[in-house]
């Protein structure tokens, strides 16, 4: 039961949240200062691994009060729970929404990606804000309806891109927006993660081990096909990023953090035009090992053309040399970005300060900000962070597009994203999403 007290002071959040949302830049000044006294009442989904940092960062604003846990592992809400030793800890998410109501205001959502869109969907729909793990789904469907979702329920949403807001990333974007290259004609971006080698498998293992009692294996599979639990690190935890019907390979991992100031910079908001994927062969289970997936992006105000070529790299592939036109005592880093320019090339590395190949010139630094704490503040003043999911939705659908055209190896497919649809291969609209398992069903918005 929810006390009376406690609904005012929801629905108080609620209608100042969406008072502000309407006038986005002058939210008055005593809607934003009382929001601001306000504690949000905050529920981690997804308690081990990256959802600990996540717990934890977004805990350490001081208006975070963490009221509920949520984990299918109960083994693995260990670490979480000195952070609030009170709060209840539940297996399933549903039955932590539906028993807390509006006890509720937010969620964190990091857990495999086969599961982000189930659970932040029916979330939103309780209108709850939401900060979810990249990518942002597991399937180009998934990521349009947690577009209209956000939209629709107007609640405060980020992708777990960290990054994003990292001092690094932001220097790169001021710089291609200042115009330090140039307009951009192409992008290359490459990151040395495979797409599988995790679990050491490339079929699911003969033999199965009994699963752990801490862990509702039936939660952890949801919408996927039910199949035998293998034993640790088979699919969980962590090597799920390796298998078609949980993760999303290197792409996924990685494409939401590379991909990310480059769409920042280059404002891109038009969904890809085309994709070709080429890569060293994959089965019906794991991802390709190495590959090279080429994206035609409408061109914006930044791009020297009506369109721009992205290309993407994995598993120790790399652009060819010549591209990037080092200066002498420059190199190429481990992961990162090359943006071509009419003036330079900008090389921007995985979380690392970007430089250009121009003679004299450097890059005067952008200070970090904090992703976590802006996306609290965000829940209590209604101001959407520019990455929120309509933002992460588009990204999102380009990275898992990628993954479609993998089992298309050698063909471009072109994309009509107003219709969500692939129009010179019918066979390829059936892995823009998935058939759900049932009682685990996403309704489209
Ligand atoms: N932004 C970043 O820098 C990073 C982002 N990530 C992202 O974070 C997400 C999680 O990755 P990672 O931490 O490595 O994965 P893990 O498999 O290590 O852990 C995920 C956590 O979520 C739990 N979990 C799984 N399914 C559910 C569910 N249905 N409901 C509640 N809890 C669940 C897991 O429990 P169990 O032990 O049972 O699996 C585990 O505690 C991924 O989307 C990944 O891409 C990861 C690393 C860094
Ligand atoms: O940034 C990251 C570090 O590595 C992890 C494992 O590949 C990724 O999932 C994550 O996004």
């Amino acid at each position: 039961m929810t006390s009376s007290k406690e609904t005012t002071r929801r629905d108080f959040l609620k209608t100042t949240v969406a008072a502000a949302a309407a006038s986005t830049f002058a939210a008055p000044a005593f809607v934003r200062g009382q929001n601001l006294n306000s504690q949000l009442q905050f529920a981690g989904i997804g308690t081990d691994g990256k959802g600990y940092s996540d717990i934890k960062l977004i805990a350490s604003h001081d208006k975070v009060k963490c009221v509920a846990f949520c984990d299918v592992d109960l083994a693995r809400t260990e670490k979480v729970k000195p952070l609030a030793p009170e709060a209840p800890i539940y297996q399933d998410y549903k039955a932590m929404l539906d028993e807390l109501g509006d006890k509720i205001d937010a969620v964190s959502v990091s857990t495999p990606d086969h599961t982000h869109a189930i659970i932040s969907m029916d979330a939103m729909q309780r209108g709850k804000h939401v900060y979810c793990q990249k990518p942002l789904t597991r399937t180009v469907w998934e990521a349009r309806q947690m577009r209209l979702q956000a939209k629709k329920s107007g609640v405060i949403t980020r992708m777990g891109n960290q990054i994003h807001s990292h001092s690094a990333y932001r220097t790169g974007v001021k710089a291609i927006q200042d115009g330090v290259i140039g307009k951009v004609s192409a992008v290359h971006s490459w990151v040395g993660t495979t797409g599988h080698g995790r679990s050491g498998l490339l079929e699911p293992p003969k033999t199965n081990e009994a699963v752990p009692k801490t862990l509702d294996w039936n939660l952890w599979v949801s919408v996927a096909p039910m199949r035998p639990y293998g034993g640790n690190r088979v699919y969980h935890p962590f090597t799920w990023r390796d298998w078609q019907d949980f993760g999303s390979g290197a792409i996924g991992d990685f494409g939401c953090h590379l991909l990310d100031p480059v769409y920042t910079a280059l404002k891109i908001t038009g969904d890809p035009i085309s994709v070709h994927s080429e890569h060293t062969g994959m089965n019906d289970e794991v991802w390709p090992a190495q590959e090279t997936i080429k994206y035609i992006i409408p061109g914006t105000q930044y791009t020297a053309g009506r369109s721009l070529p992205i290309n993407w790299y994995d598993g120790g592939r790399r652009p060819a040399n010549g591209i990037a036109k080092l200066l002498p005592g420059q190199s190429l880093p481990g992961g990162g970005s090359i943006f071509v320019g009419e003036k330079g090339n900008l090389i921007l590395p995985h979380v690392g300060m970007p430089f250009v190949n121009i003679e004299g010139m450097t890059i005067e630094p952008v200070e970090g900000l904090d992703h976590y704490h802006g996306w609290v503040d965000g829940c209590l003043s209604g101001k959407q962070p520019s990455d929120g999911f309509e933002y992460g939705g588009h990204l999102t659908e380009a990275v898992q597009l990628g993954n479609v055209a993998a089992y298309f190896p050698g063909e471009t497919l072109e994309f009509d994203g107003k219709a969500l649809k692939i129009t010179n291969n019918s066979a390829a609209n059936k892995y823009l999403t998935r058939d759900y398992r049932t009682g685990f069903e996403i309704a489209s918005i």
